[in-house]
């Protein structure tokens, strides 16, 4: 029996930055009706991998081929080859209709310059329904929320009609009844006969939607198995390259005193009336639908926006949009923005983990003059604390590391002198498995020696197992907070869409 060409078949291709090696000799197919996860640690070179399928980036030697032919050379051949890739950072023009971003390639091809609103629609109703959009070609993508937008990206890589389909980590930060959507587009999909290749660090996902797995450690393949035959432990072994403790670390009772206290908290726009109090040694879960007014609540706090109402910290106001003033107080704040707020992409890895203490790197301290030896050792001190992979060394560009290994750089920073407030947005998004452990024990490590913790997360269950009690957000108000022992999917969900605790 002749089997057909896989639809994409990686030839032991490498690929090196500036002397370091990204990917080391890779090799690995894809066959249509095919689902194929593939996982790894931050930084292992999955991304180095999707972009060359993708055909954004060229490999140093090997080749990647389709349904048996060569990858076109050049940058964006692969957009001929039948290949699509659904990014994880949308890429969609913010102020252009829904219909203009899924035919956007289309719309630039030459010779196509005028191009008629009505054909327009047409041609993009069908895949939006395709991947069971509920708005419509004319909507403007400003508008949707996180998960819709994912959605129009879906649609926008099936306008093409792929035969192959490349998904990097597409339900990052979605909420269940969008994951829930998307994963059921990937059914779809590989029901259809395309070929699809998943990336994600999620486990569950990993073990409903694919057949095989192909494990990446260092740049290299370590493992090509069947899905069936990995259980979540030996999955992350190979991961990792060592056993991670099962479950969340226990939690020490929090303390008597009073860290944060907020009343009547407002922005003026959309949230007002939230009032809640967060002790000494307490993990406070923020959770509630994307748009709910968690992020809102928790930039006011820090002082990033303008509020109405009191914030107190360590029984003191806090001024109106005083940042400066809120890190003076101990306060830390781990930005879900990471790429625009969280660190330095074109200055040195060290600088982005020196900069929120740069007083005690000044020999003498506090004079201005920085001593590259204290630095040093304290950058290297936080990075290894985080298990950053920075291959490059600390010397290299913020840039040059890969997304789970700078949403490390954005937590660590603020490790170097225990802060007494601790708000986190979104601080495991693009996280991999190894990495989280450790950042659930540094968080509960922390709130044992007494520092408070806000932690928002659209990951329900990373919120239910590191929270004292959660607080849920609602269309700009508190909407009840639980205790631990009361808060469950079903109770927080309920709050979330509005009904009664
Ligand atoms: N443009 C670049 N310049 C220098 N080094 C790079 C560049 N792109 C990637 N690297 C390095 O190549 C290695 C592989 O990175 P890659 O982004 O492919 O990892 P990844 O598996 O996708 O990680 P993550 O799960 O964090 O997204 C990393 O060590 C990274 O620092």
């Amino acid at each position: 029996m002749v089997h057909p060409a896989p639809a994409i078949a990686v030839a032991n291709v490498s690929k090196s930055f500036g002397g370091i090696t990204a990917v080391d000799g890779v090799s690995f197919t894809v066959s249509s009706g095919e689902v194929v996860a593939l996982v790894g640690e931050n930084g292992a070179g999955k991304s180095t991998i999707k972009n060359i399928i993708g055909g954004t980036l060229r490999p140093d030697s090997g080749r990647v081929s389709f349904s048996g032919a060569p990858a076109a050379d050049g940058v964006g051949s692969a957009k001929h080859s039948g290949v699509a890739t659904v990014h994880q950072e949308t890429s969609l023009f913010p102020d252009l209709t829904v219909a203009e971003n899924i035919l956007i390639d289309r719309l630039r091809a030459p010779g196509r310059a005028t191009v008629r609103p009505g054909q327009l629609r047409r041609t993009a109703a069908p895949v939006l329904r395709r991947v069971g959009a509920g708005f419509g070609p004319e909507a403007i993508v400003r508008d949707l929320s996180a998960g819709q937008r994912q959605l129009v990206e879906i649609a926008k890589a099936l306008a093409a009609d792929p035969r192959a389909i490349v998904f990097d980590e597409p339900t990052a930060s979605l909420n269940l009844v969008e994951r829930e959507l998307i994963m059921g587009i990937v059914e779809q999909l590989r029901a259809d006969g395309v070929a699809v290749l998943y990336i994600s660090h999620y486990l569950e996902e990993i073990a409903r939607l694919s057949q095989r797995v192909v494990v990446m450690r260092d740049g290299r393949v370590v493992a090509d198995r069947p899905t069936g035959e990995l259980d979540r432990a030996a999955l992350e072994s190979l991961m990792v390259g060592r056993e991670l403790a099962q479950g969340y670390p226990p939690l020490a009772p929090p303390r008597n005193t009073k860290t944060l206290s907020v009343r009547d908290l407002g922005d003026g726009a959309k949230v007002s009336g939230v009032s809640f109090d967060i002790a000494e040694g307490e993990i406070f879960g923020l959770a509630g639908l994307m748009g709910s007014g968690r992020t809102e609540v928790a930039r006011a706090i820090f002082g990033l926006a303008g509020h109405i109402g009191r914030i107190e910290v360590g029984g003191r106001p806090l001024r109106r949009g005083d940042v400066r003033a809120c890190i003076e107080a101990g306060m830390a704040f781990v930005t879900e923005d990471r790429r625009h707020e969280g660190l330095f992409l074109d200055r040195p890895i060290r600088e982005s983990l020196s900069i929120v203490d740069l007083d005690s790197v000044c020999r003498p301290r506090r004079t201005g003059w920085l001593d590259s030896g204290s630095e040093r050792r304290m950058t290297e001190e936080l990075a290894s604390r985080v298990h950053l992979v920075a291959r490059g060394g600390l010397g290299a560009g913020g840039g040059s590391l890969s997304g789970g290994n700078q949403q490390k750089v954005v937590l660590g920073k603020w490790l170097v002198r225990r802060p007494g407030l601790i708000i986190l947005d979104e601080p495991t998004r693009g996280i991999d498995v190894g990495a989280k452990a450790e950042i659930y024990r540094l968080l509960v490590d922390l709130a044992r020696a007494g520092s408070s913790i806000l932690l928002i997360s659209s990951e329900m269950e990373e919120v239910l197992g590191l929270s004292h009690r959660v607080g849920v957000m609602h269309d700009g108000r508190l909407a009840g907070v639980l205790d631990r022992s009361q808060a469950t999917q079903e109770t927080v969900i309920r709050l979330a869409t509005g009904g009664a605790p």
